[in-house]
């Protein structure tokens, strides 16, 4: 059987206040079923000591495909989630159009009505298509909503069944949650939940969330809820909406960001990242922290915070700063062009390129590595590259011919700044290694005397395991060859991409509170393999 239900008084410690989220912390250390079954739970887990190596034979997982959509990492997904606004859904919508660069496979709405019950409109491909008609929105009434955009990483991408949010009713009323990052054990969760007689109905990693939610014997939600995400192993930022409550979860080591803000009417609002929260007027008050579970009553609109067991090391994902977030984002408590004009800094330091002429960033990620290379060179800044922002992502054409025009089209050479010099572009990352060949190429056909690669990050050498959708161990161009047999196939006159060193240089003391896997292929928690069991059985 399991463990008895905690009472109420010990699950619910309110404040109306979030700050001093420390000190409430170490007062409201929680389990939702303290115990040796949780520490059963995570031994069967298999989480790894932090910073296992990944064998280099293995490639967890296989992703992307080889059309011009798949050149490059794609990123991941983003959340939104408002309490206390009556136009909850709207504002979530237009979080969810600044956090489009975060997914664009599909989108979804999940709104409490007046009269508690939750609705929800999903669609696939971008916000402004999936609500393109206002009907679907004013559909939406209500005081809370919760919103996705999604990126996947398990299950079909083009199932507008593995849309989120997800919405289910159980026994206890209806429960919707949205989820950023990937979970490594799904696979055996799913076994193991399907054994018992669940019935799924997507292909997404993240269903199993609510499963486990449903068969948790732990009282009230809050209980389930910890439970549920004790039992997950690898990334997880959520938000669930139920008819009276929502909540925000990180996992224990905090891969994925998660922020809270308020806005000037006092509702509470969460996002992935604060360039959402800014648009919508909500003031950024702090991070969810890693293994916090955020409760706001929309009744009262209290908030307090619970904290899931057991304490991991922090390790925030370094890709957040380097690639995937925006750069007016505050990610991890550090402003991202910040992060981003100090990595063109270091790379200027370790690899600088004396005799240029002229430094120009690859857009649009590349703009403040580039502009940190040209302060710490001395070097000018121009911009030598258009971005053209209108190609769309799957631009399929039938010969080479052609699909080298549509190169054109996506990336165009300013002749004045190029021609006859000496040119170092610098990127944040080069993970095919596809825009830096196309980048060249178009750079010499533009008159460029020379061209030096310059990328502000380490070579990626490791598949993501934790919610980016970066290409298989295979694709990764740096995991082929060596940086002479990259350079010589990107055509560059040289190549140098920032050291690991350099890059922990950066962050000092806080370096080992960051994933840096894909470079280093230290990944902080194995993918646990499916295997028969009857956990479940004994547990009950
Ligand atoms: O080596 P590759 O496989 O080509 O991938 C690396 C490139 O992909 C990303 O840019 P992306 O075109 O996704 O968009 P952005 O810079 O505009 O965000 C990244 O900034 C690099 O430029
Ligand atoms: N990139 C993500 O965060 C994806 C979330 C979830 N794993 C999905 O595939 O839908
Ligand atoms: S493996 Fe790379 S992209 Fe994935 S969480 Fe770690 S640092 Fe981020
Ligand atoms: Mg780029």
């Amino acid at each position: 059987m399991a463990a008895a239900a905690p009472s109420t008084s010990r699950l619910l410690h309110h404040h109306q206040t979030t700050t001093g989220y420390k000190r409430q912390q170490q007062r409201l250390r929680y389990s939702a079923n303290p115990s040796h079954l949780a520490l059963r739970r995570h031994s069967s887990c298999r989480l790894s000591p932090a910073g296992a190596l990944l064998p280099d034979r293995v490639t967890p997982f296989s992703y992307g495909g080889d059309d011009e959509s798949d050149d490059h990492p794609r990123e991941e997904c983003g959340l939104v989630g408002i309490v206390g606004d009556p136009d909850a859904a709207s504002l979530c919508y237009l979080g969810l159009q600044k956090l489009q660069h975060r997914g664009e496979e599909g989108a979804g709405i999940v709104a409490v009505g007046g009269d508690g019950k939750l609705k929800s409109v999903t669609g696939l491909g971008l916000v402004a298509d999936v609500f393109g008609d206002p009907s679907r929105l004013a559909s939406l009434p209500g005081p809370a909503a919760i919103g996705h955009v999604r990126y996947s990483t398990a299950g079909a991408a083009a199932s507008l069944r593995n849309v989120q949010p997800f919405l289910a009713g159980y026994r206890f009323g209806q429960v919707a949650v949205a989820h950023n990052g990937n979970l490594v054990n799904y696979q055996a969760l799913r076994n193991k939940l399907e054994a018992r007689g669940s019935i799924f109905n997507t292909t997404s990693d993240t269903e199993v969330i609510l499963h486990l939610i449903a068969t948790s014997l732990s009282r009230p939600l809050l209980a389930r809820i910890c439970d549920a995400c004790e039992r997950l192993a690898g990334a997880y930022s959520l938000l669930f909406l139920t008819a009276d409550k929502l909540f925000a979860v990180r996992d224990p080591h905090g891969f994925r960001p998660l922020v809270l803000g308020r806005r000037p009417n006092g509702a509470v609002a969460f996002a992935s990242e604060t360039c959402a929260l800014d648009l919508i007027d909500a003031t950024y008050e702090r991070e969810v922290e890693p293994g916090e579970v955020v409760m706001v009553d929309r009744r009262d609109m209290s908030v307090s915070s619970a904290c899931l067991v057991p304490r991991l090391p922090r390790r925030a994902c370094v890709f957040e700063h380097i690639y995937f977030s925006l750069p007016n984002s505050v990610v991890f408590s550090h402003d991202v062009h910040e992060r981003r004009t100090a990595f063109g800094r270091a790379l200027a330091e370790e690899s600088p390129v004396p005799d240029a002429d002229v430094v120009i960033p690859v857009p649009d990620s590349g703009f403040y590595a580039a502009l940190g290379f040209s302060r710490e060179s001395g070097l000018e800044f121009q911009q030598g590259l258009i971005r053209w922002h209108y190609s769309g992502r799957s631009f399929i054409q039938p010969t080479q011919a052609i699909r080298d025009l549509a190169v054109k089209l996506k990336l165009a050479p300013v002749h004045g700044v190029i021609r006859g010099k000496s040119v170092v572009v610098v990127d944040d990352s080069l993970v095919r290694g596809t825009t830096s060949s196309k980048i060249v190429r178009l750079l010499r056909e533009a008159g460029a005397r020379e061209v030096h690669m310059r990328i502000a990050s380490p070579p990626v050498v490791g598949s993501c395991l934790y919610g980016i959708d970066t290409p298989s161990d295979g694709e990764l161009i740096s995991n082929r060859m060596d940086l002479e047999g990259v350079r010589q196939e990107i055509g560059s006159d040289s190549l140098a991409f920032l050291s690991l060193d350099k890059l922990h240089g950066i962050y000092g003391a806080e370096a080992g509170d960051y994933c840096d896997a894909c470079f280093s292929r230290k990944y902080p928690v194995l993918p646990t393999l499916p295997e028969p069991t009857s956990e479940f059985e004994e547990e009950e």
